[in-house]
């Protein structure tokens, strides 16, 4: 059995390659940008008015000035201003011709469309966005791998874009193994239990930008088995074998990965839940076998395969490593990594009751794990200890 640390290492050396698609900007949420993006226009592509006012030329300040006209935001014909004249203009407005500087109605008089200045700390261009304030044309306007937020995607609209290259999200199929699985709202029948790890893994393939996913089904026959892997390796770049991955005369996922050529990379890790977890690779495909479990297969989800995932989006890993401060004590005997299903707030840590790896009642409380290392037989409480906050 190799560490934690030895899996987790594999898994990056064996990095998906990345694939880049083209996305509208309406799709494009969460993604990271494969591209330097070069603005095409000035942004703004006037000089533009930040204020309801009067634009006016500054040497002009302390006359009274005629007002000859207005500048709305959206209009269509410009003005041009001479000495001693001045523009009503508005938010968002182009500057008239001839302006320089704009005024907060705030702080003029109008007597009889003679306007008067009543601003001690009027300055050159004051109130007036210069033409490519934002970005200019030609110019670097935002760089490759910046993550696509609502700001990023707003700010990529405000330039004019309408599409953009992203690394795209990889296409997962998941395969659930086990007789014994009943699909949720159907009557148990003897030694069955309700099918839920595809309920799990397809909510936190969704929360990590993953949309694109095919479940497959296979009894616990390693024929089947073999084929519906096979067919998954065909069509997706990344597969996750749900259950069958242990020791038991039923477990046929390492026989069929093997029967599909895939190579094996690690199976069985020092850590609890999830000791059995198994990583291969064919070609640029990866392979996990999680355990059945739900609470164990999560755990390796988490741990193991979103930061691969996430590796190949280029985004940045949404599993934070913090620490803090234990509140209770929890012992355990040393030998393998324990991941605690937790409840981390301001500072502190508590270990959540209900730590069995078939039980997902803790896990449906937690934000968090407890890394306990390999070596350790627990902490105390008041002990600082590794806290990976889970994206929830
Ligand atoms: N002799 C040994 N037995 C086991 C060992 C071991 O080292 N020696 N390891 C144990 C550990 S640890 C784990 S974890 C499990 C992993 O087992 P498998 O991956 O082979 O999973 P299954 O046996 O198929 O299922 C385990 C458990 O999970 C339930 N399950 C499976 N799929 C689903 C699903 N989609 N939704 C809900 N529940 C599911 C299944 O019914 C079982 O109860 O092996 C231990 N055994
Ligand atoms: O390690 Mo298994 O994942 O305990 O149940």
């Amino acid at each position: 059995m190799i560490s934690v640390q030895q899996a987790k290492q594999i898994i990056q050396d064996a990095a998906l390659a990345p694939k880049i698609v083209k996305l509208p900007l309406s799709e494009a949420f969460g993604f990271t940008l494969a591209e330097d993006i070069i603005a095409t226009v000035d942004i703004p592509n006037f000089a533009q008015s930040s204020m309801d006012g009067y634009a006016f030329k500054f040497a002009d300040k302390d006359k009274p000035l005629s007002i000859i006209g207005e500048m709305a935001a959206g209009v269509a014909n410009q003005l041009t201003i001479d000495t001693g004249q001045a523009t009503r203009i508005f938010t968002g407005a182009p500057l008239p011709q001839g302006a320089d500087t704009v005024i907060m109605q705030e702080k003029v008089a109008v007597e009889n469309k003679l306007l008067t200045l009543q601003d001690d700390n009027l300055s050159f261009g004051l109130n007036v966005r210069p033409k490519g304030a934002e970005v200019k044309r030609g110019e670097l306007a935002i760089a490759k791998e910046t993550y696509l937020s609502a700001a990023a995607l707003g700010f990529l609209a405000g330039i004019g874009c309408t599409h953009t290259h992203v690394y795209a999200a990889p296409k997962l199929a998941i395969i659930l193994t086990g007789n014994e699985l009943q699909e949720p709202g159907k009557p148990l029948e003897f030694g069955h239990v309700y099918e839920a790890n595809s309920v799990i893994l397809t909510a936190a393939l969704h929360k990590a930008g993953i949309n694109d996913i095919t479940i497959l089904r296979s009894d616990d026959n390693p024929e089947t088995l073999t084929s519906v892997l096979k067919q998954a390796l065909e069509s997706n770049d990344v597969v996750l074998l749900n259950g069958g991955v242990s020791v038991g005369d039923y477990d046929y996922v390492v026989g069929a990965t093997r029967a599909c050529g895939v190579e094996q990379k690690f199976h069985k890790i020092k850590q609890k839940p999830g000791k059995p977890l198994f990583f291969g690779t064919k070609h640029d495909k990866l392979v996990f076998g999680l355990p059945g479990n739900p609470s164990s297969g999560l755990t390796c989800f988490y741990e193991y395969v979103l930061p691969a995932l996430e590796r190949s989006m280029h985004k940045q890993a949404s599993v934070v490593v913090i620490t803090a401060t234990a509140t209770h004590n929890y012992t355990k005997p040393a030998g393998l990594t324990h991941f605690l299903k937790a409840f981390y707030t301001e500072g502190k840590v508590t270990p959540l009751h209900a730590q069995e790896s078939f039980r997902l009642h803790s896990f449906a409380q937690a934000n968090c794990f407890i890394v306990l290392p390999e070596d350790s037989t627990g902490c105390t409480a008041g002990n600082t200890v590794e806290v990976h906050l889970l994206p929830l």
